[in-house]
């Protein structure tokens, strides 16, 4: 069957590369289509609306693992509302320089900043004016946590600020995005932003125009859309408001992810570009899914924080199987019979209570909740830089849960990356018995990896490239005992190199990894001559 041009029905042989959907018989024609609205059409995504989940994306085409979904700026961002000590014109950490009793500060409203030239940058700008003209200077608070606590209104105030800036694209996101105000009402924050927020903002902006009402569900707005924007090298962590990445729908094992590249740009509010992209091949008409929450987390954890953060009760495949997908990533070894895993009796009721899957005896909610809490506790306490109190965390809980528990996982994750990099355990320094360690904890990590969080996913990537280093280091070991000949191992080492190289261009699409990703590349790359 041949095809037909779009704009003038000639025989077509050329297909648009951004939807795959339509068809061109020239450059001009493609040109000319584009300028009347291919523009807007072409993309690989659809937006639908339904009952449960509001609007949410569909793939418009098959879509390949790393397929680029859409990049785009934040309508609005800013600090967390409890934030480190942050120049509220670039945003960039900060801390006071040895020698001063405090930050550089703005001249005009006293807030902490970089440099003077940080105090004209655009989303300081107008709020800095409105509070120099309520003659509101921030206050100097002496310890850490007063400071943090400083920041609560700054990024509410930079939203409602749109009502008087742009009012009709403000009053458009109010009305369009979902804030669950209603259900939010019994919270303690509601109750919080009401005695704190509210009267605070009411000093600053006119309180008929900014009522009581509408305050609340903006802030409300932000609480269940806003995306975080971490870059720690760069020193920024805050949070702002994506209005087409917020329409992706959760999912406990997502098809996308996303990361926040620092964009060069004339003004500061371009600067920080969200990317979108998937990490498995995606079907036309599969829902594209993002995650609200972490998937590294149990059962429980996801649920209750999607619950207090997001207000709904997520019923996706992972959640609905007390086994997570086989992985038995919440499950405990039952302390009665020794032999069975405990698993939930019913994983979309967070108080039901768990059995043995072997001698069938039940443990309550409580019991399975405290052991969780306990767990956690000694390993936050553990030396998290230290592959020995690691192990030994490992080794002493291992009766307890079960070695794919995702608490082990987390373990399991901390010593794969450590074994072979941090100082005393670098390869050279390696025992083979720890090397041999680093590729069972990388097998076992990927296996469970593969199902909760697949494809271009960083911690699968992150653990690909470690498991190949550790063969290309094994495979040095072989050559050195000539188990294997010399064309035998370059071959190896190759075929690892290929897949390290892989892993390393995923990662390095978020330029943050940039630096470390190269550190990690030449450091292997060089172990790697035979
Ligand atoms: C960031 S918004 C997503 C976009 C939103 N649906 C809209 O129309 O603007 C998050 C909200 O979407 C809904 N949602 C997203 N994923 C869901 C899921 N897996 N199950 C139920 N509700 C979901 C919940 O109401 C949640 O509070």
């Amino acid at each position: 069957m041949t095809n037909c041009c779009k704009v003038c029905r000639n025989e077509a042989k050329q297909k648009c590369s951004g939807c795959l959907n339509v068809f061109y018989c020239s450059r001009n024609c493609q040109i000319s289509d584009w300028k009347s609205g291919h523009k807007n059409a072409c993309k690989p995504y659809e937006v639908k609306r339904n009952e449960k989940l509001g609007r949410y994306m569909i793939a418009a085409r098959d879509l390949k693992a790393g397929e680029v979904l859409f990049r785009e700026f934040a309508v609005v961002h800013g600090p967390k509302m409890i934030s480190n000590p942050m120049c509220l014109g670039c945003h960039k950490t900060l801390a006071i320089q040895p020698h001063k009793a405090d930050f550089y500060r703005c001249s005009r409203c006293a807030w902490p900043m970089c440099s003077n030239q940080c105090e004209m940058l655009d989303p300081h700008i107008d709020e800095c004016k409105l509070m120099a003209s309520k003659n509101y200077k921030c206050p100097t608070k002496n310890n850490q946590r007063q400071l943090e606590a400083i920041y609560f209104f700054i990024l509410p105030l930079r939203f409602l600020l749109m009502k008087l800036n742009q009012p009709k694209s403000f009053d458009k996101i109010l009305s369009e995005l979902e804030s669950h105000v209603d259900e939010r009402i019994a919270s303690r924050s509601y109750e919080s932003h009401k005695l704190h927020l509210v009267p605070f903002i009411q000093k600053l902006l006119d309180p008929k125009i900014f009522t009581e009402q509408l305050i609340l569900t903006a802030v409300a707005v932000l609480d269940n859309n806003c995306h975080e924007v971490s870059m720690p090298l760069r020193r920024i962590e805050m949070g702002g408001l994506f209005l087409i990445s917020l329409i992706l729908c959760h999912d406990c094992v997502p098809n996308t992810k996303h990361y926040v590249n620092y964009v060069e740009a004339e003004t500061d509010i371009l600067r920080y570009q969200m990317t979108f992209e998937t990490t498995v091949p995606v079907k036309k008409g599969e829902h594209l899914t993002t995650t609200y929450t972490d998937t590294l987390k149990t059962t429980l954890e996801r649920r209750r924080h999607l619950k207090q953060t997001k207000i709904f009760d997520c019923d996706c495949k992972r959640c609905r199987d007390s086994t997570e997908l086989l992985t038995h990533g919440s499950s405990w070894k039952c302390e009665k019979c020794n032999k069975g895993l405990v698993v939930s009796m019913d994983p979309l009721d967070s108080i039901s209570n768990w059995q043995c899957e072997c001698c069938k005896s039940q443990y309550s909610y409580e019991e399975i909740s405290k052991k969780l809490n306990r767990l956690q506790i000694q390993l936050s306490t553990s030396i998290k830089r230290n592959p020995e109190a690691l192990e030994n965390f490992i080794r002493l809980f291992n009766g307890e849960i079960y070695g794919n528990h995702l608490l082990m996982i987390e373990v399991k994750y901390m010593l794969c990356l450590m074994y072979g990099n941090i100082f005393g355990y670098e390869y050279k320094d390696l025992p083979e018995k720890l090397l041999h360690r680093k590729l069972e904890l990388c097998h076992n990590l990927i296996s469970i990896y593969s199902t909760i969080d697949p494809g271009q996913a960083n911690h699968l990537q992150n653990v690909n490239f470690e498991l190949n280093c550790a063969k290309i280091i094994e495979t040095k070991l072989k050559l050195n005992r000539k188990i294997i000949n010399r064309n035998d191992a370059m071959i190896a080492i190759d075929e690892c190199l290929k897949e390290i190289r892989a892993c390393y261009n995923v990662l390095v699409k978020e330029t943050e990894n940039k630096a470390i990703m190269d550190k990690r590349l030449g450091r292997i790359i060089s172990e790697s001559f035979v």
